[in-house]
């Protein structure tokens, strides 16, 4: 079974947009998703119980149908802070091994192809002092899918992620140049061929920014610019080739 973990250069760079669009184009294939959002920090309170935006999105977008939502997220926060600090503000400390426990108890109850987890800021936000998210990919024994939010400063970011995702010895499946702002960066162009020759593994999609009404509108007309559900469900197993750069 595949376990794909999206990260990203940042927090706000696109990683839930990408996560919906990947799952609604593997699910065109027939390809059967479950996602998992392990700790979300931002959430709203509702009748319900605590409901973070991000999760939600993935319970409606993977294809397997009626997770419940306590399952897609086992831990939330409401403040949009650092999750080890807005676990510490409710006397809790986040640990791999639970975290990691959820997830494969997740991937137990419900059959799948695919499995993708969403991350929460970039590689390595901590989840306590000594462990961060970076070590929960890695007991989950992920591939890794890395959102690079196209806007200045991104060169930097995205270097200084791949160069610790090879460190740690993480198979990098792919990457996104998602472009952030309505705004487009300046040398948008330089910038992407820059990327494309220093990340040396397949670039998914480059997605343009995408304004519509919601963002699940929005990250369903993401979707065509992914390649084809079979192919992309190769990619992220890994047996793809290198785009050309
Ligand atoms: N290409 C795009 N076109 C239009 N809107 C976009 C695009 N990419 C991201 N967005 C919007 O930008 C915002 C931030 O994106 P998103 O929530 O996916 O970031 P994230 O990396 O998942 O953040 P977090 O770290 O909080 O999980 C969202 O409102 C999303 O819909
Ligand atoms: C609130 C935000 N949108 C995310 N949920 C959490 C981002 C944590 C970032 C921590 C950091 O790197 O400083
Ligand atoms: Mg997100």
């Amino acid at each position: 079974m595949s376990c794909v973990f999206v990260t990203g250069t940042d927090t706000e760079v696109g990683k839930t947009f990408v996560s919906c669009a990947l799952l609604e184009r593997l699910a065109q294939g027939g390809v059967a998703t479950l996602a998992m959002k392990p700790v979300a920090a931002g959430a709203v309170q509702t009748k319900a119980g605590l409901r973070n935006e991000d999760a939600v999105q993935l319970q409606s977008a993977m294809s397997v149908p009626s997770v419940p939502y306590e399952a897609v997220n086992p831990v939330c926060f409401e403040a949009p802070i650092a999750p080890h600090i807005a676990a510490a503000t409710q006397q809790q400390v986040l640990t791999v091994s639970h975290l990691a426990s959820a997830a494969q108890q997740l991937q137990r109850s419900y059959p799948h192809d695919l499995f993708l987890v969403e991350g929460a800021g970039g590689w390595l936000v901590p989840l306590n002092q000594q462990e961060s998210l970076a070590d929960l990919a890695l007991a989950l024994n992920a591939k890794v899918v890395l959102v690079v939010g196209m806007k200045l400063g991104c060169l930097n970011h995205a270097l200084l992620t791949y160069a610790e995702l090879q460190r740690q010895a993480v198979e990098v499946v792919g990457w996104v140049a998602n472009q952030v702002s309505e705004t487009p960066m300046q040398h948008a162009e330089e910038n992407l061929a820059w990327l494309q020759r220093h990340l040396p593994v397949p670039l998914l999609a480059n997605l343009p920014y995408l304004a519509t009404a919601s963002n699940q509108a929005a990250s369903t007309s993401a979707v065509d610019y992914f390649p084809d559900s079979q192919t992309l469900m190769s990619l992220l197993q890994g047996k793809g080739v290198l785009s050309p750069a």
